[in-house]
């Protein structure tokens, strides 16, 4: 696996994944190993794109689940082929949503796989259906665990906060055979 800071790949071809995936949990792995069987389908790199910090780290001071280290080596055993890390930051915030689009264009995306809550840009403005207006995005369906929440790093958080530790680990252990297709 690769790790790029941003703006700096370029592809001729590839399938992307956008997006804070803070902690890597279950949600987001079913999420990426779909996205990579599809990439080995269309035999293209598959790209993650992610921030540092997580965007709601940085704008709402919410508890830091995984490190960029640590969240790179789970990424890694997922098979992601690259990685592009963009500091999350004023400089990066300065360059505003249309300097993202053009970035993302640099990689040629064949898809861009997200799940429906997605956004982007200033404010969170931005949707799936703004970024459909540039390339095809396919919408994953949220996965969901036992007791029918749908798994979300904020999920984590609370039962983190709510001491129910082996809970919030469970969604966080990473598993290497569930697809979720
Ligand atoms: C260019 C750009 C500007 C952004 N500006 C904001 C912002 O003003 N406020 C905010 O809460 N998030 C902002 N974000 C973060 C996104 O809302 C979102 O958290 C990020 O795209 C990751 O998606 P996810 O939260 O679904 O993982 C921005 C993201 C990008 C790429
Ligand atoms: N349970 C899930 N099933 C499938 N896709 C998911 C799931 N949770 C998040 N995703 C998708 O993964 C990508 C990254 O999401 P993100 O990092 O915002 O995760 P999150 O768990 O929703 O975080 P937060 O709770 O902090 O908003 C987005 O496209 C999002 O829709």
């Amino acid at each position: 696996m690769k790790v790029h800071s941003a703006d700096t790949l370029q592809l001729p071809e590839s399938l992307v994944t956008i997006g804070a995936f803070d902690g890597v949990h279950v949600g987001h792995q079913t999420l990426i190993k779909n996205a990579r069987l599809q990439a080995k389908a269309y035999n293209v790199p598959l790209v993650v794109y992610t921030f540092d910090p997580p965007p709601k780290v940085y704008f709402q001071h919410a508890i830091l689940l995984t490190p960029l280290s640590e969240k790179l080596k789970k990424l890694e055993k997922l098979g992601v082929d690259h990685v592009i890390t963009a500091s999350f930051d004023a400089a990066f915030l300065s360059r505003g949503t249309d300097m993202f689009i053009n970035e993302l264009k640099e990689l040629n995306p064949i898809e861009i796989w997200e799940g429906p809550d997605f956004r982007f840009g200033r404010d969170r403005n931005g949707d799936i259906n703004t970024l459909k207006e540039y390339f095809s995005v396919e919408v994953f369906e949220p996965i969901h665990c036992d007791e029918g929440e749908v798994i979300s790093s904020t999920r984590i958080r609370t039962l983190l906060l709510n001491n129910q530790i082996k809970d919030a680990q469970q969604l966080l252990l990473l598993s290497l055979d569930r697809t979720g297709s």
